[in-house]
């Protein structure tokens, strides 16, 4: 029988993945940017804001003159007007005067900071201010959130809600990204049967076709379900070709292994073209994971098991989807921190671990608490927040130890 003959590291598939050519670009509205990258860095047409606005409800003054202002020594002011809303006002402070200005307000000419309406009291057409206010002072200063030519979002970056806001913010309404990877799931297994259906003793419900489409989906992918296909080398043969057609990168889970039913490594390696570029991946779960390149695309076998299938995508083929829609450095990865973990974990040195991990805070920070169960199971992976990490030239960690965490979505 032949075995996994080509165990690569995490490290070199990884390598291998960033070969993979990105996908061509396209234009999108703000709408629809949001968990996309961006294509090349996006300079700022202008100062945002575009001019010096008040932080506070009160009056525009000039500061120097509040300068030793108190309750029993006011600074008296001579209120010249009040700054409308929307409206550049039509006036700029002279000495000794000051103008009503409400949040948001554009100030005049001349003033340089505000202060709080709670720190003044009006007499007439006077003002006086009970407490002084240093220059710039509850002002947002004209470019100070974005400067016109800065960078707002660098390239390979993920648009952000907040990033998304500073583009609509200085009048960036689209915005170039890469389209979208369309990926494939194939489900195999004569004993799968649709979740919708009721399974026969000895079947059992597909999950991975709907837990890939989600995860597919939350990376920035498009899903494409191919539905069930039966431990058959011809039917496998025929699925695989046809979603080589439709999509750029193909997920067959189940039949990665070296049972006789297994046949996703015969199918790889009669397609047209095919390289072989992983057979056994060190890592656990997720050893039997095949990776093929056809052409430009990638063909990976994932293990069957539901939780190592969903491993071996958040290991691996999120960072390729990610890279094929342009990501760069830690944007081809889940977020990454760093936790105490609450348990001695033993671990082989050549391979990677991931280990399920219930997070929590207590007074000495963020703890990881390893959650253990076969990869067979998916509770102990759907009551997760994070896999904790153990790397290959490790033989595992002492109670009490950092650890790094992948947070997952
Ligand atoms: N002799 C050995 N046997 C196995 C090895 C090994 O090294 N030597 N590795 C084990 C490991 S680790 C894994 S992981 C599995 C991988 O097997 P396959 O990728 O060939 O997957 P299957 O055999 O088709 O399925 C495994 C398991 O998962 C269930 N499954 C598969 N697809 C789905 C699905 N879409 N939804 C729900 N459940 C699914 C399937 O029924 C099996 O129970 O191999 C081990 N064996
Ligand atoms: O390596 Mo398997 O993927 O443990 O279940």
């Amino acid at each position: 029988m032949e075995f996994f003959f080509r165990v690569k590291t995490v490290a070199e598939v990884l390598d291998i993945i960033s070969s993979f050519p990105p996908l061509p670009e396209e234009e999108v509205d703000l709408s629809e940017a949001l968990g996309r990258f961006a294509a090349g860095n996006i300079l700022s047409p202008e100062d945002l804001p575009p001019f010096s606005r008040s932080t506070m409800d009160g009056y525009a003054v000039r500061a120097e003159e509040t300068f030793g202002a108190r309750e029993g020594e006011p600074t008296v002011l001579k209120v010249v007007g009040e700054i409308p809303m929307g409206q550049a006002p039509d006036f700029s402070l002279g000495p000794g005067e000051a103008a009503r200005i409400a949040t948001g307000g554009m100030l005049p000419q001349g003033a340089n900071a505000v202060v709080m309406v709670e720190h003044t009291e009006t007499i007439g057409d006077l003002v006086e201010i009970l407490r002084p206010v240093a220059p710039g002072e509850n002002v947002l200063r004209k470019g100070e959130d974005i400067s016109q030519e800065d960078i707002i979002i660098k390239g390979g970056t993920r648009f952000t809600p907040a990033l998304l806001g500073l583009l609509a913010g200085v009048g960036i309404g689209r915005v170039q990204v890469r389209q979208r990877p369309r990926v494939a799931i194939i489900s195999t297994g004569d004993e799968l049967v649709p979740s919708q259906e009721r399974p026969a003793p000895g079947q059992i419900r597909d999950i991975n076709t709907i837990s890939l489409s989600a995860a597919i989906m939350e990376a920035g992918g498009l899903a494409l379900p191919m539905g069930i296909v039966p431990d058959d080398e011809e039917a496998l043969f025929k699925a695989v070709s046809l979603a080589l057609e439709e999509a750029e990168v193909v997920l067959i889970s189940g039949g990665s292994s070296v049972g006789t039913r297994d046949y996703t490594l015969k199918v790889i390696e009669r397609l047209p073209g095919s390289e072989l570029l992983c057979h056994g991946l060190a890592v656990r779960p997720g050893k039997p994971t095949i990776l093929a390149r056809v052409g430009h695309k990638a063909v990976f076998g994932l293990p069957g098991q539901v939780t190592s299938a969903l491993l071996v995508f958040y290991i691996l083929v999120r960072p390729l989807v990610c890279h094929l829609q342009g990501a760069q450095g830690k944007e081809l990865f889940l977020p990454r921190t760093w936790a105490r973990v609450s348990r001695n974990l033993a671990s082989a040195m050549g391979r990677e671990d991931y280990i399920r991990a219930h997070l929590s805070f207590n007074e000495d920070g963020l703890w990881a608490e390893p959650i253990f169960g076969r990869s067979g199971l998916l509770s102990p992976l759907a009551r997760a927040q994070g896999l904790i990490r153990i790397p290959q030239n490790s033989e595992g960690v002492y109670q009490g130890e950092m650890v790094e965490i992948f947070l997952l979505p």
